[in-house]
């Protein structure tokens, strides 16, 4: 492998076509003569797949021997239903690795320390993860960064988590993202796709390397809800395939409450199981929902652009003063404020760790604009028990919902009733989560 090209993996140095390396300067690095082992760290974060996983992918292709790691980060612990997800995504991770001759190994910890005692310890050359944009992923890259320079261990960043990576397309008023979706959505429309990446033929673990069962490393999962989707690459796959195999008519059903039969691909796209390129570019796949798939890039562009995106008022002047009001909140959180739209969706969240998205922005409209309670409120609730939540999503829409973010008519509220009576003529949804 080419040590100085394009896709090395120089010590200290953060690799990314078109964009300006962060952290310390890139350090030239020689091997010996004669020297062609090389050894790559592949860190998994949220992307646990084999399928279109640009990282594992190269990494397999030019590197002697791959590590596939994941870092359990307690800090803090996910809720019981994500935790369970990513155990089941792991393990899949790991029997996908294996089949290819591989396997996974897996660390509980910070995830810089453990990365860097494996390269220690198995003398390698690089370490390859696909890059994230949250507050706690940039430190968690800006930390590595430093770490891997210190030991000259080269850290080289793919893309994989969003299609069109936060930054590739900018509004030409100079800003640095879109605050508006739909000149977001016609910037983006235009923007040409990385291409796909093939599953790995074949993964050549270092000798003496044996992975770990994630259950035993990461430990039992208590609480949670009773009915969640399974996790994993397979399972997110399978979905995929069925759901789009049965021809659905997407606009038609996407806020039809009582169909509930959107993709409920979110969960795995959350944790990377499923790649959402590989789902925008099927020739199968409705515009409509490579639409839905271009919200999810732009709130990770909005994220990128705004780190404080979970704690603060996205837009300035928004309203700032809000209700205490704890038993209102309680009775939300509980599914059982007496507004039937609502508490359905709120029972359908604590049962399936998944809510339809009409129902998430009534159930949102209702916390903050008719009891006057703080988003941040609502968004804790909804991080604590969707599978799918994340900072991007998850606060990007609670803002928009609450008139603190992005939505261009902030004041705009759903009227329980009246979206019950539109989307949920026939009291289906409601009749299904009430008698819970
Ligand atoms: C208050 C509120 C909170 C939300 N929190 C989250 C969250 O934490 N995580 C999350 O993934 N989505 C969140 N959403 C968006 C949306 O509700 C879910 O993505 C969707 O319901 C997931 O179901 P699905 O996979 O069947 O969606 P589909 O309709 O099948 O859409 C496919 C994919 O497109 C993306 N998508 C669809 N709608 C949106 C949207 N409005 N914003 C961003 N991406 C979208 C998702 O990745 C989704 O899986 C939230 C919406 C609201 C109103």
């Amino acid at each position: 492998m080419d040590l100085t090209g394009p896709h090395s993996f120089g010590p200290g140095e953060v690799h990314k076509p078109g964009t300006a390396s962060i952290g310390p300067a890139a350090v030239v690095f020689h091997h010996g003569v004669g020297e062609t082992m090389r050894t790559i760290v592949v860190l998994f974060t949220r992307d646990l797949r084999i399928r279109d996983n640009p990282a594992l992918a190269l990494a397999s292709r030019h590197a002697d021997t791959v590590v596939p790691l994941y870092v359990a980060d307690d800090s803090p612990p996910l809720p019981p239903n994500q935790r369970r997800f990513l155990v089941e995504s792991l393990t899949d991770l790991r029997e996908s690795l294996r089949r290819l001759g591989g396997d996974l190994l897996v660390r509980r910890g910070d995830p810089v320390e453990q990365t860097l005692k494996l390269c220690r310890l198995l003398a390698t050359d690089g370490i390859g993860m696909a890059e994230d944009y949250g507050p706690a992923a940039r430190r968690l890259r800006q930390r590595l960064a430093e770490a891997a320079e210190a030991e000259r261990v080269g850290l080289r960043l793919f893309p994989g988590v969003t299609i069109v990576e936060p930054g590739a397309v900018r509004p030409t008023t100079g800003a640095d993202h879109y605050k508006v979706f739909t000149p977001y959505l016609r910037s983006w429309s235009a923007t040409p796709w990385r291409p796909e990446h093939e599953a790995p033929q074949a993964i050549r673990l270092p000798a003496d390397v044996t992975g770990d069962d994630p259950a035993s490393v990461i430990g039992p999962v208590e609480g949670g809800s009773s009915d969640v989707v399974d996790g994993g690459e397979t399972a997110g796959l399978r979905r995929w395939d069925s759901w789009i195999d049965r021809e659905p008519d997407y606009p038609a059903i996407h806020d039809d409450l009582a169909a509930d039969d959107t993709t409920r691909l979110s969960g795995y796209l959350r944790f990377g199981c499923v790649s959402p390129l590989v789902v925008a570019a099927d020739p199968r796949t409705p515009e409509a929902l490579v639409r839905q798939l271009c919200w999810r890039d732009f709130y990770h562009q909005v994220l990128h652009g705004f780190p404080r995106l979970a704690t603060d008022n996205y837009r300035p002047g928004a309203r700032d003063a809000w209700v205490d009001d704890e038993p209102a909140l309680r009775a939300w959180q509980d599914g059982e404020t007496g507004v039937p739209l609502v508490d359905a969706g709120m029972r359908q969240l604590r049962t399936q760790g998944w809510m339809h998205n009409r129902a998430r922005m009534v159930a949102a409209s209702y916390l903050t604009k008719d009891l006057g309670i703080d988003w941040r409120h609502g968004a804790a609730w909804f991080d604590r028990w969707l599978v799918d939540a994340d900072v991007a999503n998850n606060y990007g829409n609670w803002q928009w919902t609450a008139g603190t973010g992005n939505d261009s008519r902030p004041y705009r509220r759903f009227n329980p009733a009246r979206q019950a009576q539109r989307y949920d003529p026939r009291h289906e949804y409601r009749d299904r989560w009430l008698r819970n």
